[in-house]
Order: structure tokens, then sequence, then C-alpha cells
């Protein structure tokens, strides 16, 4: 861990259950803004996200992103003694966030009635498939659930094939995101009432929340948003193009001053008029032409040379990177978007930094994520009192 300024949440602790993205994802961007992230785990088995995904001399890659600058203790929840020591953290904790099955906190006696009868300022956020109430609410749930019913995946991909999914767990990472603004919220009304409440996060919503105008389209014009590959029908031009080496650059000029830009930079500033492709509705209707065209253009040049080009004019563009393409990139390195740790075992170990940059109190990646239990003695020492007697006994009984 480094010794850089306080982030803006530094007094704010927060207890995180729970395991894999929707849940932790809220404690990474808390523990990124300097909040203290006890992350609890299962002494038995840990959070499976410590062994998921791409893996380097053994060692998961995923665990240090999703666990950063959080510490770890590990106490076994099923256990009556497990559910005092989780009662005693809560007590002196600001938000507990969770995404267990509906029902498990309850079934272990740590519903949000009795945590707000230790705790009456706690914020406690749940993060679930389909929220605390309503037909489905009692039904396990995976993102990649959320992103099907919450509209994304119907529209995602090529026409002709079959739905996809991003390359990433996004409807995990977006109702992460929205619980962390839910916690933000809720300790800021805290303020005025005293009193903390529930933050009650479905996936399938955190993903509706994304889905713009899907549901009038449907209701008022009788448009079903589909699949449309690399394109947004009647928003043009905005594609991916080809240049002469072979690559594909993405160009977005959807928008009549940029369009009058881009027509310049293509030696056509005929085709910017009114009467022309110059309004955004004759753009939409003419598409497909609209497109051949800019890729005509853009056929004749090297990359470097076409980016060159629309960068000067003031049109959007840019390649499609890959992960080396980004540590390559002089833009990412002046502004640190890729910060750089030391793995005790794979030694620099880079990762995205936090976002956004706050000018006075900026966050920070603090440290990889922990070792199991690596903060057991520190933690329930300090906030519990344990002592080596203490701590010895409940490792002897497996409580942590
Ligand atoms: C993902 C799930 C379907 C997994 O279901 P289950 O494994 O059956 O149940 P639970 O989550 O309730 O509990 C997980 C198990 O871990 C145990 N567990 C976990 N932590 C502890 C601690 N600290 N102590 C004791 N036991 C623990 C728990 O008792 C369960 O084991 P047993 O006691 O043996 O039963 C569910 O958690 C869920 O619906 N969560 C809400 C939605 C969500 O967050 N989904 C994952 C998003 S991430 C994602 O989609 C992605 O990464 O991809």
């Amino acid at each position: 861990m480094t010794t850089s300024p306080p982030g803006p949440l530094a007094d704010l602790r927060v207890v995180e259950t729970g395991s894999l993205i929707a849940g932790p994802f809220c404690g990474q961007l808390l523990a990124d803004f300097g909040a203290e992230v006890i992350k609890v785990e299962d002494p038995a088995r840990g959070d499976p996200m410590r062994e998921w995904g791409v893996h380097a001399e053994g060692t998961s890659l995923s665990w240090p992103v999703i666990a950063r600058g959080k510490k770890s203790v590990t106490c076994d929840l099923r256990s009556a003694e497990g559910q005092r020591i989780l009662r005693e953290l809560v007590a002196q904790a600001d938000v507990l966030v969770e995404n267990f099955r509906p029902g498990t906190l309850e079934r272990w006696g740590l519903s949000p009635e009795a945590l707000h009868e230790i705790n009456p300022g706690l914020v406690l956020v749940r993060v679930t498939g389909y929220g605390q109430d309503g037909p489905y609410a009692g039904r396990a749930g995976f993102g990649s659930i959320g992103e099907a019913m919450g509209g994304l995946r119907h529209v995602t991909g090529e026409p002709d094939r079959p739905p996809s999914r991003t390359g990433i767990s996004l409807g995990d990472s977006l109702a992460g995101t929205f619980s962390a603004l839910g916690a933000m919220m809720a300790l800021h009304a805290r303020q005025r009432t005293g009193r903390g409440q529930v933050v009650d996060t479905a996936i399938y919503e955190a993903v509706l929340a994304f889905m713009e105008s899907l549901l009038p389209e449907w209701q008022l014009a009788g448009h079903r948003r589909e699949r449309t590959g690399a394109i947004l029908p009647g928003i043009a031009p905005s594609n991916a193009y080809p240049t002469a080496d072979g690559a594909e650059v993405i160009i977005g000029a959807n928008r009549d001053t940029v369009f009058t830009r881009l027509c310049a930079a293509m030696d056509r500033p005929e085709l910017a008029a009114e009467d022309e492709l110059g309004t955004h509705a004759a753009r939409g209707e003419r598409q497909r032409e609209l497109d051949e065209l800019i890729s005509a253009w853009t056929r004749t040049m090297p990359t470097d040379e076409l980016l060159d080009r629309l960068h000067e004019a003031g049109v959007p563009a840019g390649r499609v990177y890959t992960a080396a393409d980004m540590a390559a990139d002089p833009h990412f390195a002046a502004r640190k978007a890729i910060v750089r740790l030391m793995h005790p075992e794979l030694g620099d170990f880079p990762m995205q930094n936090v976002v956004p940059r706050l000018s006075d109190t900026p966050g920070e990646v603090r440290g990889l994520g922990p070792e199991l239990g690596e903060h057991n003695d520190e933690v329930y020492g300090a906030l519990l009192g344990a002592d080596a007697g203490q701590l010895a006994r409940w490792r002897e009984a497996k409580v942590i």
C-alpha cells in the first residue's frame, strides 16, 4: 500500500460480502476513492474470482484487479460466531455491500431490520439478479441473464447472427456502478436524516437503465430495435471504415458541424450542402450510400495518414485498440490511464487507473487484491479488540 494523500472517501468504512463481480465492482470503485473496504470471505474457499480468468504463473489476473485496494478478512457466515463477527463489523461500518442470493442474509439472521437495529446509519447495498421484491426476486441471477432480460443482448451483434455478448461482464459492472452511486446518494441523504437505508440494485434494471428510448420506440412508434452490427440505424456517418493497410478506423461524424468538416477533409465540400447530405435526416436515409462513399475514400490511405487528416479536421476518429495499443499509446501514458503496481510474484502489474479524476482529492489504486485473510489480525484486532488467543480460537474452530 502507498502513502499518498487520502481519497475523498477516506472517512468511510465499507464491508463487502458476496462474490464475483456485481457486488465486488461496487467495492472496487469505493476503494479506488479511498474508502476502507473490508472484504469478508468464506475461510474455506474465498471469492471464486481468486481462481477465475487468465492466469500467469498459476496466479489469477482477475483477482488483483477486482479486489484492488481492499482488505481481506475471512469469516464463516454460516456459523453463529461468524454472524456475530459480521454484526460487530457492521456496527462500525458506513456501508455493507452484498450480492448473495436473495434471502441469504436473512437466513443468516442479518436482515436489514436486524442490521439497522445494530447500526441505524448503515447503508445496505444489495445487488441481485432481479431485486428484492417482485415475482422473480428469489431467483438466482447472473449478469448474462440481466443483459438478456434488460434488453442489451437482443440489440448486440450482427442482424443475421444470434445475440452476442460484449467481451466483458457488462451487466455485472453496470450493477456495481449503480450500486456505488446508490451508496453515495444514501450516504448523502443520511447527512440530513441521520438514517441509513437499503440500496436495492437489480442487474436487469441496471442494464435497462442504459436502453435509451427502447420502450417508447416500441409502444409509440411500433419500432422494435434490432441488432445492427457496427451501426445505429439513422445515425450517420458512424461506422468502422477500412484503410489501405488493412486496418479499420472508427469515424463518428454524425452531427452537421462535424460532417461538414469531414466533407472538407475528403475534398468533397459539396456533400455537406443542405439539399445533399447536410442534414441529420438525409444522412440517416442515405446511410449505406454514405458509408460506401466514405469507405472508398478511407481505403486510399494508410491508417496513420487517415487519422492525422481526421484529427486535424476536428473529426472524431480512432483505431480499435487492443491491450498492446493501449500500452504503447502516449496519451494513455501522459494521463496515467494505466497504473502499474508491483505484484509480489509477477512483478510489474498493469491495470486501468481510477475514473473519474478528482482535482483536489483524487482516487488512487492503493494495492493489488490481498491474500485470503491477509488482514484478519489487523481488522479483528483493531475493530473487534480480538487478541492473539481469540484469533487462534477462531482459526481453530474454522470461524475465520
Ligand atoms: C451468483 C449466485 C447465483 C450464486 O449462487 P449461490 O452460490 O447458490 O448462492 P449465494 O450467493 O447465496 O452464496 C454463495 C455461496 O458462498 C457461500 N459464502 C460466500 N461467502 C461466504 C462467507 N463469508 N461465509 C460463508 N459462506 C459464504 C454461501 O454460503 C454459499 O454457499 P452454500 O452455503 O454452500 O450455499 C447468487 O449469488 C446470486 O444470485 N447473486 C445475486 C446476483 C449476482 O450478484 N450474481 C453474480 C453476478 S457476477 C456474474 O454474473 C459474473 O461474474 O459473471
